[in-house]
């Protein structure tokens, strides 16, 4: 379908001879925000890897905007359009402005100029663009949080896969973070994220996907989760779900 921007079908695979993840589907349609939520260890970040390209699933599919990319490395998925946003990393001898500039080697798919990305990101974070050029390594948690942030503008993805994003970060970021991707999905944008807090994930997506051993154990609207607070407290801790 059209406004299918990332589709999951049956994807199975784990590490070594240990299985993780079970025959996953799922659907992010193009300017839609989908939450995908559950304790620790159920496979969550796993499959973030296996989407992004960063681990090889045993079986299943990968489409992105239509295009089966099961088999496209992960470098090359980044060109067509998806961009994956785990941790805070950065290269920290290199200015703030150097590290974004790096990430301008996938842009080329939008004929944009680096220097014109590059300062088109840092207008929308005016405390980074106030330190463009001081090490990255001198950033505060919350200003490298905003990099990564910028980084992910520059890539103008189609598909964005966002992993524990808010952990430990300040309300002031985690709110920083949420308008960017309404912002984001106002352009079209597909967004994925992996998140902890339900609380955090209900405030900004349209539909919440529930993980347990390696599957989807459930879906539910945030409305849903609302009228139903202990629906969402079962889920999330596990073990007696729907
Ligand atoms: N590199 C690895 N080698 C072997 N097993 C791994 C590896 N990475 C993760 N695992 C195991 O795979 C399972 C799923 O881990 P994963 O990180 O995907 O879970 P998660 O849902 O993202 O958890 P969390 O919310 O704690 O990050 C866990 O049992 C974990 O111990």
């Amino acid at each position: 379908m059209d406004s299918e921007a990332l589709r999951v079908t049956g994807l199975s695979g784990g590490y070594g001879a240990v299985q993780v993840i079970f025959g996953i589907d799922l659907t992010v349609r193009r300017g839609e925000t989908v939450a995908l939520c559950g304790p620790n260890g159920v496979g969550k970040s796993t499959l973030v890897r296996m989407i992004s390209g960063l681990s090889r699933p045993s079986s299943g599919t990968v489409l992105l905007g239509g295009r089966d990319v099961t088999s496209v490395p992960g470098a090359k998925r980044v060109r067509m359009g998806l961009t994956t946003v785990i941790g805070q990393q950065a290269f920290g001898s290199l200015s703030v402005r150097d590290n974004l500039r790096m990430h301008t080697y996938p842009v080329p798919r939008h004929h944009e100029r680096p220097d014109t990305a590059v300062d088109g990101a840092l207008a929308v974070f005016p405390r980074l663009r106030a330190r463009a050029d001081q090490p990255a390594s001198t950033l505060s948690g919350g200003e490298r949080q905003m990099l990564v942030l910028a980084k992910t503008l520059i890539q103008r993805p189609d598909v964005l896969l966002i992993d524990e994003f808010s952990l430990g970060l300040a309300p002031v970021v985690v709110g920083g973070l949420l308008e960017l991707i309404r912002r984001l999905a106002a352009a079209g944008v597909a967004t994925l994220l992996i998140e902890q807090s339900v609380n955090v994930a209900m405030s900004v997506a349209d539909r919440m996907l529930f993980m347990e051993h390696g599957t989807i154990i459930a879906e539910h609207t945030p409305a849903e989760l609302r009228e139903s607070p202990d629906l969402a407290r079962r889920l999330v801790l596990g073990g007696h779900a729907q």
